[in-house]
C-alpha cells in the first residue's frame, strides 16, 4: 500500500522547499529576475495566465510536477478521459467534457457513442431555440414568447446565470428581445418578483433540475404553475405551452406533467456543477443564440484537448491547480478571492464557489480515510473594482493571508458588439485595467515601490507578499469564456488528485436536506416536536410558532 499523501518523497521535499521560498518576499523575487514575467507565465488560446506574481521561484514547479506524477495524474487524467468511473461513490463517470465534443467526433465509452446522444439533444435543443427566438412557440393564449424564467439551483442555476450574464453583449439584435430571467431560492422572493412583472399570456418557465426532486426547485415551479393557473385559468395544454423540463429524470418530468416533447435530457455522467454545456444550457442558447453556445462549447473543447495534450509545463489547468496546492498545503494560505475586473462576470466568484467547493471541500479521502492536510481554500469574490470599495482593506492590511486571481479582458467596448463603442466607455475600461494591475502589484510588492511610502506611518504601510494569479484574456467572448470555465473545471480536478477525494459528489449537502423534512412537519403542525432537537433549535422553533419557550 502507498504511504499517506504527506508521507511521500514528494510532499515532503516540497515541504522543505516552502521552508525556505516562505521567507522570500515577492518585490525581492521581482528585483532579482528582471525576467521573471517571462519565465513564469503561459498563454493558451486567447488566455495568458500570470503566475510569476505567485511565491514560486525556479524550483517550484519540477517539485509540484513530481508530486503530481507521484500522485498519478497522468493516469487520472487518462480515466477521466476514458469515461471510467471517476465518482466511486456515486458508480459513476463526469463525462462533461463529452458534453463540448465536436459533432463529428466519436466518444466510445462501454461499446455505446456517447457523442451520438449529446448532439442528439443539442439538435433537440438548438429546435426548441428556434421555436422560441422566431416566436413560434405560443403561450396558450397564442401570444409570442417574450420572456423565459429558469427555475433551477446550484448547478442548474449557477453556471446558466453566470454564462447568460457574462454575454449579453451576444445577444441577437432583433426587433423584439427575448428576456431570461432566473428564480432559485427557496423561499420564493425572486419568484414572486419576477412574476409580478410578467405578463402570464407571453411567459415560458424551464424547469432545470437534474434530478428533478430538489425542494428547491419544485417549490418554485409549484408558484409559477399555481400563478399561471390563477391568471389564464386551467386551460388544456397550458403545461405543453409554458413549461420545458430539463433532468436526468424523465419519469419524474412526466408526473409533474411535462410532455416528452418539452423534455430535454441530460445524462448521470453530468455533474450539477458541470452541467452548463448540456440542455441545463437552454436558457443561455435563448439569450446568445445556438451558434454563439455552440461557440461556448468550442471554447471549452479547445481547453479540454490543452489539458490532455499540453506538457504539464506549459498546461493551464495543471499549473493553476498545482500552484493552489502550493498556496493551500505548502505556504498555508486557506482563503482564495476571485476577482474579475469586468462587470460582465459578476456572477463568475458564485459560480466558482460552487465549483470549488461543492467538488473539494472534502476533508475524506478516496480511501474512505479522514485526512490530515487542508483541501480546498475559502473561495470567495466579487467584481474586483468594487471590491477595492469593501473587502481590500483585508487584503492589504490584514492578517490573513489570502490569494487572488484577477480576471480581465484586455479589450472591451468594440463597434461590433455595442453598435458604436463611446469614448467614455472605452476610457471606463482603461480605468478597470489600470486598477487590476495597480492592486495586483501592490498586492504582490508593498508599497517599497511607491515613492516616499517608506516615511508613512505604520497603518498606512501595505507589506505585500499576497500571491495572486492574473487571468488576461483577449476578449471576453463566447471562446474564450468557454476555454476559461473548462480551465477552472480542469484546475478542480488536478487539485482532486493531489489531495486523493473524490470532487464529483457532494455528500455534505444531504443532511442538511433530510432533517429540514422534521422541522417543516413541525412548522405545519405534523409533528409535536423536533426529534432530537437542541435547546437552541427548539428554543426558535417556539419563538416561530408564537410558543413561549
Ligand atoms: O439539478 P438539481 O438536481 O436540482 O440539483 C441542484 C443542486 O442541488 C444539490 O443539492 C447539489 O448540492 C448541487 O450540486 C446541485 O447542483
Amino acid at each position: 500500500m502507498s504511504s499517506p499523501l504527506t508521507e511521500k518523497a514528494s510532499w515532503r521535499a516540497l515541504v522543505a522547499h516552502a521552508q525556505e521560498v516562505r521567507g522570500a518576499h515577492l518585490a525581492d523575487l521581482f528585483a532579482g529576475d528582471a525576467q521573471r514575467f517571462v519565465r513564469l507565465h503561459r498563454a493558451f488560446d486567447s488566455i495568458l495566465f500570470d503566475f510569476s506574481k505567485q511565491r514560486v521561484v525556479e524550483a517550484t514547479l519540477p517539485l509540484l510536477f513530481d508530486l503530481a506524477a507521484e500522485q498519478g495524474l497522468a493516469e487520472r487524467m487518462a480515466a477521466l478521459f476514458a469515461g471510467a468511473a471517476v465518482n466511486p461513490s456515486e458508480g459513476r463517470a463526469a463525462m462533461h467534457w463529452a458534453l463540448r465534443l465536436p459533432s463529428e467526433r466519436t466518444c466510445q465509452v462501454a461499446g455505446e457513442d456517447i457523442n451520438l446522444q449529446v448532439q442528439a439533444e443539442l439538435q433537440r435543443m438548438d429546435g426548441i431555440v428556434q421555436k422560441v427566438r422566431s416566436g413560434q412557440w405560443r403561450g396558450v393564449t397564442g401570444e409570442v414568447i417574450t420572456d423565459v424564467v429558469n427555475i433551477g439551483v446550484g448547478g442548474s442555476d449557477l453556471g446558466p446565470l453566470m454564462v447568460t450574464e457574462a454575454l449579453a453583449d451576444w445577444r441577437p439584435s432583433t426587433a423584439s428581445p427575448l428576456h431570461v430571467h432566473f428564480a432559485s431560492t427557496m423561499d420564493g422572493s425572486q419568484v414572486s418578483q419576477l412574476l409580478g412583472g410578467l405578463n402570464p399570456h407571453a411567459t415560458l418557465f424551464i424547469i432545470s433540475s437534474k434530478s428533478f426532486s430538489t425542494i428547491d426547485t419544485l417549490s418554485n415551479a409549484a408558484t409559477a404553475r399555481g400563478w399561471l393557473e390563477r391568471e389564464l385559468g386551467a386551460l388544456p395544454g397550458l403545461l405543453d405551452c409554458h413549461f420545458i423540463g430539463v433532468s436526468a429524470a424523465a419519469e419524474r418530468m412526466s408526473e409533474w406533467g411535462i410532455a416528452p416533447a418539452n423534455q430535454l435530457a441530460l445524462w448521470d455522467w453530468v455533474g450539477g456543477r458541470f452541467s452548463l454545456w448540456s440542455a441545463i444550457g437552454l436558457p443561455i442558447a435563448l439569450s446568445i443564440g445556438m451558434p454563439a453556445f455552440r461557440e461556448l462549447l468550442a471554447g471549452a473543447h479547445a481547453m479540454d484537448e490543452h489539458f490532455r495534450q499540453a506538457p504539464w509545463a506549459d498546461n493551464l489547468p495543471v499549473l493553476l491547480g498545482l500552484i493552489g496546492v502550493w498556496n493551500t498545503n505548502m505556504l498555508g494560505i486557506n482563503a482564495h478571492a476571485v476577482l474579475p475586473y469586468d462587470g460582465r462576470l459578476k456572477e463568475l466568484p458564485n459560480y466558482l464557489e460552487q465549483l470549488e467547493m461543492e467538488s473539494n471541500g472534502k476533508s475524506v479521502n478516496l480511501a474512505g480515510e479522514s485526512i490530515d492536510y487542508a483541501t480546498c481554500p475559502i473561495v470567495w469574490g466579487t467584481i474586483g473594482p468594487n471590491a477595492q470599495h469593501a473587502f481590500y482593506q483585508l487584503l492589504h492590511q490584514g492578517t490573513e493571508p489570502v490569494t487572488c486571481d484577477f480576471i480581465v479582458p484586455a479589450r472591451r467596448y468594440r463597434e461590433a458588439q455595442h453598435g458604436g463603442a463611446t469614448a467614455e466607455l472605452l476610457a471606463q475600461h482603461e480605468l478597470a485595467l489600470a486598477n487590476c494591475l495597480a492592486q495586483s502589484r501592490l498586492l504582490a510588492l508593498g508599497d517599497g515601490a511607491v515613492k516616499d511610502a517608506a516615511s508613512l506611518p505604520r497603518n498606512r504601510r501595505y507589506r505585500g507578499n499576497q500571491p495572486s494569479s492574473t487571468l488576461l484574456l483577449d476578449e471576453l467572448t463566447p471562446h474564450s469564456l468557454g476555454a476559461l470555465i473548462a480551465l477552472y473545471e480542469h484546475k478542480v480536478f488536478v487539485q482532486s488528485v493531489i489531495w486523493e477525494i473524490n470532487p464529483f459528489d457532494q455528500w455534505g449537502v444531504e443532511m442538511g436536506k433530510r432533517i429540514a423534512v422534521d422541522a417543516l412537519a413541525c412548522l405545519r403542525g405534523e409533528l409535536a416536536e423536533l426529534p432530537g432537537a437542541d435547546a437552541s433549535s427548539a428554543g426558535l422553533l417556539a419563538r416561530i410558532l408564537g410558543e413561549s419557550a
